[in-house]
C-alpha cells in the first residue's frame, strides 16, 4: 500500500485584489505587535502591484510542474490567504484522503518558517472531523535540489554584471529577519535557523566569498532582530571598495513579495543610488533539480516529526 493518498502544498498565501490586501495582512500580523504604520507602507508595496501578491500563482505554477513528478493528487492550502488550509482540508476529507505529504514552501528551521506552519496545519486538522492525517516532509535547505537550483541561479545573475565585474563580485546571501530571540530558540538546540541558512550559502557559493545578510525586518522597533539589513550591507560594501554584488535570495523558495519588493526595488535602488552593479538571483521557483527534489522527498523513509520543544512560538504581543 502506498504511504501517502495525496501530496499537500502547504504556503505562506497572499491576497491577489487591492480589497483583500489589509485583511491578508491583519491575518499575517494579529498577535504580533507590528506598528500600524509599518503596515500600511507594506499595504502600499501590495498596492504598488495592483494588490495581487505573486506568491499564490508561484504556489499555482509549482504545482503544474509537479504533476508529471508526483504520482499523487495535489493539494493546496495557505496560512494567511485563500486557499486558506481550513478549507482545502475540507476537501481532502471530502475526497476521501487519509494520509497526505506535506510540503511546505519554506526551508529552514525557526517559529515563523516552521513550527507556525505545523501548528496552522494542526489547526485545520482540528477544525475539520475526518481531516487526513498530515505528514510533513523533511526540511530541505540542504538538499541537492535545492541547492542545485539556487547555485544554477547564482551562475545566471552573475552573468548579468558587466564582464569585468564578474570575478570580483561579492555573492550576499539574504534571508527574512527574525527577531533575534526567536533565532536563539529556533530548532531543537537553537540557533537552528541562521545555521541551517549558512550552511546553504556555503553550499552554493562554493569558493567565493560571500556573506549571509537581513531583509524584510518587521514588528516592534524596540524588539532586536537580526542584522545586518541588506540595503546597509550593501553601503557598507560599497564603502570598503566593492563595485559588484549578486543578491541571492538562499532564504526563500519563490520571488514573491519580499523578493520583488525588497530587493528589486528597495535594495536595486540604493545599489543604483551608490553606482554598484548589482544583479539578483531569481529562487528556486520551478527550476527543474527543485521540482524534482519534491519527488525525491516522497520516496525517502518517512521522516520524524519535529520534537514537540523547538521553535517555541513568541510570546503574543498587544
Ligand atoms: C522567516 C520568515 C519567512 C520565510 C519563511 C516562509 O516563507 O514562511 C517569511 C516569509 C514571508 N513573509 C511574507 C509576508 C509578510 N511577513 C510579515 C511579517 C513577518 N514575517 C516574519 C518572518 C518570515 N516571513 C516575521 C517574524 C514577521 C513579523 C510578524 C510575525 O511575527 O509573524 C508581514 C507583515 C508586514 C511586515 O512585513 O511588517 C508580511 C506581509 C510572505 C508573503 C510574500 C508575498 O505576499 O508574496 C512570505 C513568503
Ligand atoms: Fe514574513
Amino acid at each position: 500500500m502506498a504511504r501517502y493518498d495525496a501530496l499537500l502544498i502547504v504556503s505562506f498565501g497572499g491576497p491577489e485584489k487591492p480589497e483583500d490586501v489589509m485583511p491578508f495582512l491583519e491575518n499575517v500580523v494579529r498577535g504580533r505587535g507590528v506598528p500600524r504604520e509599518r503596515l500600511l507602507e507594506v499595504e502600499a508595496h501590495y498596492q504598488g502591484l495592483g494588490g495581487v501578491s505573486p506568491i499564490n500563482q508561484q504556489c499555482r505554477d509549482l504545482i503544474e510542474a509537479l504533476r508529471p513528478e508526483v504520482d499523487l493528487p495535489i493539494y493546496w492550502g495557505n496560512r494567511n490567504w485563500q486557499p486558506f488550509l481550513r478549507d482545502t482540508m475540507r476537501e481532502m476529507a471530502a475526497d476521501g484522503v487519509t494520509r497526505a505529504a506535506a510540503f511546505i514552501t519554506a526551508a529552514y528551521s525557526s517559529y515563523s518558517s516552521c513550527r507556525q506552519y505545523l501548528d496552522d496545519i494542526a489547526r485545520a486538522r482540528a477544525e475539520v472531523p475526518g481531516a487526513p492525517e498530515i505528514v510533513r516532509l523533511r526540511h530541505y535547505y540542504d538538499h541537492p535540489g535545492f541547492i542545485a537550483a539556487m547555485t544554477d541561479h547564482t551562475r545566471e545573475a552573475l552573468a548579468r554584471l558587466p564582464e569585468e565585474h564578474r570575478d570580483g563580485a561579492r555573492l550576499v546571501f539574504t534571508a527574512h529577519s527574525i527577531p533575534t530571540s526567536m533565532a536563539a530558540s529556533a530548532g531543537p538546540s537553537g540557533g537552528a535557523y541562521e545555521a541551517q541558512l549558512r550552511t546553504a550559502a556555503g553550499l552554493v557559493a562554493g569558493d567565493r566569498p560571500w556573506d549571509l545578510v537581513w531583509q524584510s525586518r518587521s514588528g516592534p522597533p524596540q524588539v532586536p532582530w537580526l542584522e545586518p539589513d541588506v540595503c546597509d550591507h550593501l553601503t557598507a560594501l560599497h564603502a570598503a571598495g566593492t563595485r559588484a554584488a549578486v543578491l541571492v535570495p538562499i532564504g526563500f523558495v519563490s520571488d514573491h513579495m519580499e523578493v520583488v519588493y525588497d530587493l528589486d526595488t528597495e535594495a536595486a535602488g540604493v545599489a543604483r543610488d551608490l553606482g554598484m552593479h548589482l544583479t539578483r538571483a531569481a529562487t528556486a521557483g520551478t527550476h527543474p533539480r527543485f521540482v524534482s527534489m519534491v519527488g525525491e522527498l516522497l520516496d525517502e523513509p518517512e521522516p520524524e516529526p519535529c520534537p514537540a520543544l523547538c521553535c517555541p512560538a513568541p510570546r503574543p504581543r498587544p
